[in-house]
């Protein structure tokens, strides 16, 4: 689901712990102080296609926090691989793993730290998966197999929460599941009547919980739940307000979760005025049109109509163009984005002077979408750290996509990381051709993040970090040689610091053991470093 990512040991015997909500006074603070937060930061507000969504109850600046909040529930994502259910680390059949004394399911080891853990493997769930004598059905020799059983166990604990925090629950069934919309596509229906529904109802016999119940938390899970988890774990996340928050292709939030609690902050990536609402992406922004659409409908339930999808440029980024073979000036873009079957045409053909338009160029959405397709397979053939191969793939495609299409974008993105990361392209071993082709292309994909991603966004941030390296040592390198004047190397200099500054801001707010959160320290530094050089040339 693509919404929007230490325990103590404790004896298995004993209770929970982490139990958030009403359950100690410490607590009650907490959670009275959070709403009386929230109540300053937002409104509720309710729209006929949009139904409920979250407003500004006031201004915000880029970087302030809008909703932090610890989820009702957490759990595996459906089709993940196997998982502890304490930590959530991936667990390999040839690798060790250990199977829960009590009730047979899998977890990394008798000492997971998640083991009792209300965010982990709950005594309750234990006890009642053990109990309903679930493990029969787990097939260790056969983890392909094994996995489907993880489907059910996040909607088991949707329903443990009935008893278990009944407040929680009742948030939790005052979510938008689409029932209607999705008791009519068969393969979403059938799929969790087979996986969720019989498997909690047939296999484990636990009568008590009806069909439509099962069915209706299915669906508050695809609509609502956030991707979340870090360092591997790879899990989703039902949260109590955050998922009020509408969806937008160019949003106006950013939001990151902690390792420790699957605390979920929403900032602001842009400034936010009162009464605006308050958007993220459910999609990838780093997708065409056609694919972010279809995506939204296929798994939240809506066409979206937001001012990117209803541009067919794109807000001018031109993220889903193709050049266009006849004219081979033009660009080939959607004639009505909104429409995925509508054709492409050519965008050359009513240009005023004569001898440069296109004669017509027009290809039907499915020619398009086949080429796309083909195309999307190239690219996912390729090795994630192979640089040759991705500049290849650039070069081949050079008179075919847009250089901002989104399969260059996404590739240009992998390089502008892996120029200066991997062996063999160490960032003090790359040439200046290629500290230069590693500059040019953070140039390059910022220009579309400014448009797609602006503000304070994680992309942004990761960018102008990977931005200030080249500028530096290529700067370092002329100025060494006297390639380069005194005032040109304090220009440079401030451009480095500029992007250091913006990157350890951004990335300052992710959580400091993710890759983000070092790179942000990282940026600062780098900062600091750089502040010597003020002192040797003056400063700049
Ligand atoms: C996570 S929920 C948001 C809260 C929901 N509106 C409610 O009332 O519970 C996602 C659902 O909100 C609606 N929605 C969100 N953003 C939308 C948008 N930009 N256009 C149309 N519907 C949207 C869709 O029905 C979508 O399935």
């Amino acid at each position: 689901m693509s919404l929007h990512r230490r325990r103590r040991q404790k004896s298995r015997k004993g209770s929970d712990t982490l139990i958030p909500i009403n359950n100690n006074n410490n607590d009650d603070e907490n959670s009275s102080k959070e709403k009386k937060e929230k109540e300053l930061n937002f409104r509720i507000k309710n729209s006929k296609v949009m139904g409920r969504y979250m407003v500004a109850a006031r201004y915000f600046e880029p970087g302030e926090i809008i909703v932090s909040e610890t989820p009702l529930v957490v759990g595996p994502c459906t089709g993940c691989k196997v998982q502890c259910l304490g930590c959530y680390q991936t667990l390999n059949q040839k690798d060790k793993y250990h199977k829960c004394k009590n009730c047979g399911w899998p977890l990394c080891s008798p000492k997971c730290s998640g083991i009792s853990q209300y965010y982990g493997h709950s005594t309750s769930e234990c006890n009642i998966l053990k109990e309903t004598k679930s493990s029969n059905f787990l097939n260790y020799a056969n983890f392909d197999d094994l996995k489907i059983n993880l489907h059910a166990l996040v909607p088991l604990r949707c329903l443990l929460l009935k008893s278990l925090n009944p407040s929680g629950y009742e948030k939790l069934m005052n979510m938008e599941a689409h029932n209607e919309i999705r008791a009519n596509i068969p393969e979403v229906w059938n799929g969790n009547q087979k996986t969720v529904v019989e498997k909690i109802r047939n296999d484990w016999g636990l009568l008590e919980y009806t069909e439509e119940e099962i069915h209706t938390i299915c669906g508050i899970l695809e609509v609502n739940a956030f991707e979340i988890g870090q360092n591997g774990v790879n899990i989703r996340g039902l949260y109590p307000s955050a998922f009020l928050l509408s969806h937008d292709c160019v949003p106006n939030t950013n939001h990151n979760d902690e390792e420790k609690d699957f605390r979920l902050t929403i900032r602001a990536s842009l400034p936010i005025s009162k009464n605006q609402p308050i958007t993220l992406s459910y999609a990838y922004t780093l997708q065409g049109t056609l694919k972010r659409r279809e995506h939204l409908l296929e798994n939240k339930f809506f066409e979206c109509m937001c001012k990117r999808c209803s541009d067919p440029t794109e807000l001018g980024t031109f993220t889903s163009a193709l050049r266009c073979p006849k004219c081979e000036k033009g660009w080939v873009l959607s004639t009505n984005p909104l429409d995925p079957e509508a054709a492409w045409s050519c965008n050359n053909s009513q240009t005023q002077e004569s001898e440069n338009r296109c004669p017509g160029y027009r290809v039907t959405a499915k020619s398009m979408k086949l080429l796309i397709n083909r195309i999307t397979q190239e690219v996912d053939s390729i090795d994630c750290n192979d640089i040759e191969r991705m500049e290849e793939f650039l070069e081949k495609y050079r008179n075919v996509l847009h250089p901002s299409h989104y399969l260059c974008l996404g590739v240009k993105l992998s390089l502008s990381q892996l120029y200066g990361k991997i062996n063999g392209y160490l960032i003090n071993e790359l040439t200046d051709e290629q500290l230069t082709r590693k500059r040019e292309i953070c140039r390059e994909i910022m220009k579309i993040f400014d448009i797609i991603e602006p503000g304070y966004t994680r992309l942004r941030g990761v960018t102008l970090y990977e931005l200030h390296a080249p500028i530096m040592i290529l700067t370092t390198r002329q100025y060494e040689q006297e390639d380069i004047t005194k005032s040109e190397l304090r220009r440079r200099l401030k451009e480095v610091v500029k992007c250091l500054e913006q990157a350890n801001i951004i990335l300052g707010s992710e959580s400091p053991s993710s890759a983000e959160g070092m790179m942000g320290i990282a940026a600062k530094d780098a900062l600091e470093k750089i502040r010597n050089w003020e002192k040797i040339i003056g400063k700049f």
